[in-house]
């Protein structure tokens, strides 16, 4: 049987040869590079967060609050990373989170369709924003076999957000993941010190800009009036939603539904009482409001609050041990965001899903030192709190 932890032998072989990986395996390196690849604006956006960054530091500094103890004389010389998630069985549990600014991370501005590759390639879902530079059918068609989700940012006008969920299900998309956290931008520092804003400059928009629904709400085209165009973009942009909206979203769609942005038990809660799919745990990566808890220090009281719901987390994952620990805390699949766009700003499609596969050779790696064959056994295995080991 094939393991994801194979890599590591496939690398210190062609070292034999004196071949060395393209990319690096580990999220320090990759985001040295990453810095020298990016222009200083992409980069600020990409890297930045929110306020003084307290809490997109933290999301990543609490998983070493956690910690995982081995077991031994366990046979693990099989490992099973597989999930099931929305009635598909995926070979592994991580995702690739929505990220409104890949389009920007490779050179031919096509950075939706090489994420998309990336999923083709590794079987990791992609999770396509509705930030886009390349309209959301292309994105849907180049990931192939693997499944994708949409992820929706809710347009004040209905009809619109209508449009975009049916052309997403019309597509193929396997779920909507909606986004409760960002109906506006948070307080981002290094963006307004640059007085830069990707969008504002007409970035990311392909997904309006090809939407028939849009077009009905412009005076000219956007090749035309492209600054006209994000006007509209800007007047349409973040609906404010409330519990009472969900409802609408049952009867937009069948794909199954998902709240991106929950972080108390009771909302988590709340949703599972409201019949959602899954929950989305996640503080998007810091980068929305500051203060915050780490991501991964609310997972408990969500999983608890979730019931049976299944939940998905997101901010902060760096490694493969931070998968493993995230499963272990409850989580159903783990979103991976800066590392993988990280990787498309260094070697597109293929940076991409090296990142991804490092990610997952690590954690297959830990879970057979670990004693861990299957993801039940990190469940129940579980991940341990120590105030004082960070
Ligand atoms: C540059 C950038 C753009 C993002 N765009 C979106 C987006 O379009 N939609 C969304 O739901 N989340 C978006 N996110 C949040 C990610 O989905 C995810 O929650 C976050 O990246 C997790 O934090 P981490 O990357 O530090 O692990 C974005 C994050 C970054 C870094
Ligand atoms: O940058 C982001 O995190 C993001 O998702 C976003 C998207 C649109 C408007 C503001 C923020």
């Amino acid at each position: 049987m094939a393991h994801f932890g194979d890599m590591q032998n496939a690398i210190y072989n062609a070292g034999l040869n004196g071949i060395l990986p393209d990319f690096p395996v580990d999220f320090a390196t990759l985001r040295e590079r990453a810095q020298s690849a990016l222009s200083p604006s992409l980069l600020n956006y990409v890297q930045g967060g929110c306020g003084d960054e307290h809490t997109q530091d933290r999301n990543a500094q609490a998983f070493r609050n956690w910690g995982m103890v081995p077991r031994m004389l366990v046979d693990c010389s099989e490992r099973d990373l597989s999930i099931e998630l929305f009635g598909l069985r995926l070979p592994s549990p991580i995702f690739m989170a929505p990220i409104g600014l890949n389009g920007e991370m490779t050179q031919d501005r096509r950075g939706d369709i090489a994420a998309a590759q990336a999923a083709a390639e590794t079987g990791v879902p992609f999770c396509a924003s509705t930030l886009s530079n390349s309209p959301l059918e292309q994105v849907r068609a180049a990931a192939g076999e693997t499944p994708s989700f949409f992820q929706l940012y809710t347009p004040k006008n209905r009809d619109l957000a209508q449009s975009l969920i049916s052309r997403a299900e019309q597509s193929g998309y396997r779920a909507l993941v909606i986004t409760l956290d960002t109906w506006l931008t948070g307080w981002r520092p290094r963006d307004l010190n640059t007085a830069s804003f990707p969008q504002l400059r007409g970035k990311v928009l392909e997904n309006y800009f090809s939407d028939p629904v849009f077009w009905s709400l412009l005076d000219a085209p956007p090749e035309d009036d492209l600054m006209g165009a994000v006007r509209m973009w800007t007047s349409v942009f973040g609906q404010v939603l409330t519990w009472e909206d969900i409802a609408w979203f049952r009867e937009a769609t069948s794909m199954p539904i998902v709240l991106k942005g929950i972080c108390h038990g009771d909302d988590a809660r709340k949703a599972s009482d409201l019949g959602v799919d899954a929950i989305y745990c996640s503080n998007h990566g810091g980068r929305q409001a500051n203060g915050g808890i780490a991501a991964i220090d609310m997972l408990p009281d969500v999983v608890a609050g979730a019931g049976s719901t299944p939940v998905l987390f997101d901010s902060g994952i760096r490694s493969g041990t931070d998968v493993v620990k995230a499963i272990a805390l409850g989580a159903t699949a783990v979103g991976i965001g800066r590392p993988y766009t990280y990787g498309l700003a260094i070697g597109g499609a293929r940076g991409a899903a090296h990142v991804l596969s490092s990610i997952l050779a690590e954690a297959d790696l830990l879970m057979a030192v670990n004693g861990y064959p299957d993801l039940d056994a990190v469940r129940a295995a579980g991940a341990h709190y120590r105030a004082d080991i960070a």
